[in-house]
């Protein structure tokens, strides 16, 4: 999968000068309000003309302005689905899903209706009106609609900001089944750095237009600068692990990583299920003993790759058997004792996020 993105564009005092490349699945556009993330979906999906520049999206060229090729927004195949469903109210669910190949040839209907009702669980809904159903069912159904017409790439604009936390936990696993069937690039749009490392496979970051970091989620997402303007309790590492086995005794679900078996209270997924975890920065400490009676439940030994200083903290990443963890830890602690690359030490693991099925060990200080 291929995306290369090299754009220009003015509107009103606003400048988009984005340029990234993604090979990435699941390409995650992420910034602040008014940074150009919606500006920059639109300039690929063909609703803006960019001043100049150049997409292609799996070696297809659609907007190249040095050779002239601009191809018009119902030629591009692309499927999108915004905050809002957007759905038709006076089609059922069904028509609606229909709705979504009206403008793809006959010869390119490939995408059966019943195998897309059957991924996203809406079995159930398809003789009902929109007004009839819940957000997060409204928007599975936007996303039906969009695969439906056998789109060679899919934009999603926040389609999640609208819902609780419990309606989104409803739709990642649809999501996350896309990004790894694999057929179809998809460019996300979000402000939520839980979202991100939940989801992405890559992530561009836009800062006033421009894109000021880009590349595979788990290398962006480890470097907390680029995390400060969402606050820095929100940088750290993230880590795919699998479920190894479920502890009915305590309740626990324990999880193999790269690093070593972490244990979290319980999940709801089966053995073998993979996830994404994440560890943020300020849920991990750092010891140069392994530690023996401490109540946290993870500890992962590793050694210190680098100490990057911001203010009093400093971010100590630890590579942990190819998982790279992050500490954030006061300048005075790294100096007391003695964190320097290279030296081995252990990663205690505080608490580990989910996004969805919130789960956190308990804190090491407690009994
Ligand atoms: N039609 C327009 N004319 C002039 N300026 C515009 C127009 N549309 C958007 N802008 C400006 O372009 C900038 C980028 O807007 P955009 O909607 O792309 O940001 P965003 O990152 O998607 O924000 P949000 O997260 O709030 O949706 C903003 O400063 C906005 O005010």
């Amino acid at each position: 999968m291929s995306l290369d993105v090299d754009v220009r564009h003015q509107q009103g005092g606003f400048t988009l000068q984005a340029k990234f490349q993604s090979d990435g699945r699941l390409t995650a556009l992420f910034g602040r309000s008014g940074a150009g993330k919606s500006t920059l979906i639109n300039v690929i999906g063909g609703l803006i003309h960019p001043v100049r520049g150049r997409i292609v999206v799996n070696g297809r060229i659609l907007f190249d302005s040095t050779q002239r090729i601009s191809i018009p927004r119902h030629r591009r195949r692309i499927g999108c689905v915004f905050q809002e469903g957007r759905l038709f109210p006076h089609l059922n669910v069904r028509q609606n899903l229909l709705f979504g190949r009206w403008f793809t040839p006959i010869a390119r209907r490939v995408t059966r209706l019943d195998d897309v009702v059957s991924l996203l669980g809406i079995e159930q809904l398809l003789g009902r009106r929109p007004v009839t159903l819940s957000g997060g069912e409204k928007q599975r159904v936007a996303i039906g609609r969009a695969l439906l017409a056998d789109p060679e790439l899919l934009l999603m604009d926040e389609p999640l900001a609208s819902l609780d936390d419990e309606r989104k936990a409803e739709i990642y696993p649809y999501i996350e089944r896309l990004r790894d069937d694999g057929h179809v690039p998809i460019v996300f749009v979000t402000h939520s750095v839980a979202e991100i490392a939940r989801l992405a496979t890559s992530i561009v970051v836009l800062t006033d237009g421009q894109v000021t970091a880009s590349g595979p989620a788990a290398d962006i997402l480890r470097n907390s600068s680029l995390f400060s303007q969402f606050g820095p309790a929100e940088a750290g590492a993230v880590i795919d692990a699998h479920v190894l086995a479920q502890d009915d005794e305590f309740s626990l679900t324990v999880l193999q990583a790269k690093s070593g078996t972490l244990t979290v209270p319980r999940l709801a997924r089966t053995i073998g299920a993979s996830l994404r975890l994440r560890l943020r920065a300020r849920d991990v400490m750092v010891s140069l003993e392994k530690p023996q009676a401490l109540s946290a439940l993870n500890v992962l030994p590793g050694h210190i790759v680098a100490l990057e200083t911001s203010g009093a903290s400093v971010d100590v990443t630890i590579d942990c058997a190819g998982d790279l963890v992050v500490a954030r830890l006061t300048r005075k602690s790294v100096h007391d004792l003695g964190l320097r690359p290279g030296l081995a030490v252990h990663a205690i693991i505080k608490g580990v996020a989910f996004e969805g099925d919130a789960a956190a060990v308990p804190p090491a200080s407690s009994p």
